[in-house]
């Protein structure tokens, strides 16, 4: 490995993490440490064609990645003797400040502690995977590479909200935006597919994991996204609303007495498909449905038909589409959802092959479908490691 990056998605209860050569963007090793906090945590460690599974009490992010170092030194090399550059860590929220990647001092993290408000699933977890990997890796750089920098460029028209000018001005509020690395690396591989460079085409991205979001993607440049001002907006999610009448919030309020946390945690964490059907498991879901779950049919109308309805103003936003591209754990591996999101998109352009999405893709539309459909697997971890080789190059 000429530069290898270790990077790391630290989330509320998980912390993802690969060792990456910042040149070829190849992974030498990947895992997953989940269910930290609770009674046994499971780690997943795969190096090569091996894989390691265990479970072990990890009581906090800490432990966490100190587990994450013993299990590099245990199966393959440890980290030490890898030549490491950089530790890269996914942070969601940047607000206006970081626009791009950042070596990480005091006075970043202190910025990134203040925009939790605006991330408060995501920002907090983030920050602590980098308080503890500061604390192990004191000589590497620590590199922040933010989800909201790729949607930096959408314009006032789709970033302001119509709302009093203070809130704008001295409270942050305007649309940011998430998954931008995902949108970054997804829409330049639906280019190389179409077999043009990123500047020649407008791509549609739908990053359907278990948080999701659209963009539009203007030749190479994100013009609208929908999420928001944080996570919450848009797309319907694995617990998460998305859009809503915001006057839902004081209804309830007014109704049950309700605190504003109250339901601010309602709507992150128990609503989405979660409230529709009771799973958050996509392939749990589409299994209810097929079996006659009313619930979960309904739910999977409900979701699919809001991805459909981005697309379709995305669609109008581009003056036209050349790709749209699925993604996210959802997005590469459910045909089911991609035909419903789909089906009724042909008098806009895009004439589903059925076999090809049953097959996986990458291209799923027919030939001589006006706009091409694409399933291409997102790569958060290798789009981190290549920003943060550019940033520590320049
Ligand atoms: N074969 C599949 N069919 C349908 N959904 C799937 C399949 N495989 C994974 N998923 C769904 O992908 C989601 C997780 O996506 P992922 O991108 O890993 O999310 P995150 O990174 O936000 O944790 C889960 O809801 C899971 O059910
Ligand atoms: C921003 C966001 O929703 O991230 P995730 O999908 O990892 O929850
Ligand atoms: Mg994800």
């Amino acid at each position: 490995m000429s530069a290898p990056v270790l990077v790391i998605n630290s989330g509320s209860s998980s912390i993802k993490y690969q060792l990456i050569d910042g040149e070829t963007l190849v992974a030498s090793t990947s895992g997953l440490i989940e269910r930290i906090g609770q009674s046994e945590s499971t780690i997943t460690h795969k190096t090569g064609a091996e894989k390691h599974v265990w479970n072990e009490q990890l009581p906090d992010h800490a432990a966490g990645l100190e587990a994450l170092v013993t299990a590099f030194d245990e199966f393959g090399t440890p980290l030490s003797k890898t030549g490491l550059i950089a530790v890269a860590h996914r942070v969601v929220h940047g607000g206006r400040r970081f626009v791009q990647p950042v070596v990480i001092d005091d006075e970043v993290m202190a910025a990134i502690g203040e925009l939790s408000s605006l991330a408060p699933l995501h920002n907090p977890a983030n920050l602590e995977g980098i308080q503890v990997a500061r604390k192990l890796f004191p000589k590497l750089p620590q590199v922040a590479v933010f989800d909201t920098a790729f949607h930096a460029t959408v314009p006032e028209r789709a970033h302001l909200y119509a709302v009093p000018q203070d809130w704008r001005s001295e409270h942050g509020v305007r649309r940011y935006g998430f998954h931008g690395t995902s949108h970054a690396y997804v829409s330049r591989q639906a280019a190389a597919a179409l077999g043009k460079s990123p500047k020649e085409v407008n791509v549609i991205v739908a990053h359907l994991g278990n948080g999701a979001s659209v963009s539009a993607v203007e030749r190479g440049r994100s013009i609208d996204t929908s999420m928001g001002l944080t996570p919450l907006e848009g797309l319907v999610m694995g617990t998460r609303s998305g859009d809503i009448d915001p006057a839902i919030i004081f209804h309830m309020h007014r109704q049950t007495g309700a605190s504003f946390a109250d339901l601010d945690s309602a709507l992150n964490k128990e609503s989405g498909m979660y409230a529709l059907t009771g799973q958050v498991d996509m392939r749990a879901i589409e299994q209810a449905a097929t079996g006659g779950d009313r619930d979960a049919e309904v739910a999977l109308d409900v979701y699919c038909y809001r991805i459909r309805k981005y697309i379709g103003s995305y669609i109008a936003a581009l003056g036209g589409a050349d790709a749209i591209a699925f993604t996210a754990g959802v997005g590469e591996n459910s045909p089911e959802v991609r035909a419903r999101v789909l089906e009724s998109l042909v008098a806009l352009g895009v004439k589903l092959d059925d076999e090809a999405n049953e097959a996986g893709g990458p291209v799923i539309s027919t030939s001589d479908s006006p706009i091409t459909a694409l399933v291409i697997p997102t790569n958060e971890e290798g789009e981190i490691a290549r920003q943060t080789t550019t940033l520590l190059r320049s």
